[in-house]
């Protein structure tokens, strides 16, 4: 975000009034993609927010047979794993309407974290550029799995990054599948959900910060910022 930038920030008072309302706003942008291309791509996160607006998106009357949906990020986990973002998207976004939509998941059975960084790269080639992104945030000002003091954070942020990169957080002992700051910044709209005080203190703090500090901030020039106090 250039200086003096007003950062696009729709503000909520509750969480259930704003979940429908981004639900909405991404049925109609995937619409006007499918009016552009014959198969859009549709980048989601996981994580604890999106839920609402996947239950609700999943009723819309689109041509989801010609969408393709494609992680944000994953943990490395097999879809069994409660962790695992793949298996939020199978259970609230891939079933009513949407369940005709094609997905494209990160993780592969038995096989190293860096050759399905490459497998994956390759098919993901075939699909983007993403149409629409929908990102979540952590309080940490992370995004997708770029994480402030991740290692392969700086690789990830490169202008001429690969699609898709393997991260470790300190502290965290799953390693992540992540979407490279190329592609997210490449996204044809953008749309960030979050929720609470904290992390609206965190997007004011990250539109202060390099991009290594507040990786979040890769996309503040470009995206739609949708917070609810609760
Ligand atoms: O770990 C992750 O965190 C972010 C934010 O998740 P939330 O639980 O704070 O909503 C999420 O967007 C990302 O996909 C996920 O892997």
């Amino acid at each position: 975000m250039a200086a003096g930038d007003p950062m696009k920030l729709v503000e909520y008072t509750t969480s259930s009034e704003m979940m429908p309302q981004v639900a909405k706003a991404l049925a109609t942008e995937l619409e006007q993609a499918l009016k552009v291309r014959e198969k859009i791509c549709f980048a989601v996160p996981g994580g604890s927010t999106p839920g609402p607006v996947f239950d609700t998106l999943s009723t819309a009357e689109i041509d989801w047979a010609r969408v393709n949906i494609i992680l944000t990020d994953e943990r490395w986990v097999p879809e069994s794993d409660a962790q695992s973002n793949a298996a939020l998207i199978r259970k609230r976004l891939l079933v009513n309407n949407a369940a005709a939509a094609s997905f494209a998941p990160f993780f592969i059975e038995d096989t190293e974290i860096a050759t399905a960084a490459a497998l994956r790269s390759a098919q993901l080639s075939q699909l983007l550029p993403v149409d629409v992104l929908l990102l979540g945030m952590g309080a940490d000002m992370h995004t997708a799995s770029l994480f402030p003091g991740a290692q392969g954070l700086d690789a990830a942020l490169a202008t001429d990054a690969p699609m898709l990169l393997a991260v470790s957080v300190e502290g965290q002992q799953i390693r992540r599948l992540t979407l490279t700051a190329p592609v997210l910044r490449n996204a044809g709209s953008t749309h960030v959900l979050i929720t609470g005080a904290e992390k609206r203190a965190a997007v004011a703090r990250a539109a202060t910060l390099p991009e290594a500090q507040a990786p979040i901030r890769t996309v503040l020039d470009t995206a739609t910022l949708h917070w609810s106090a609760q």
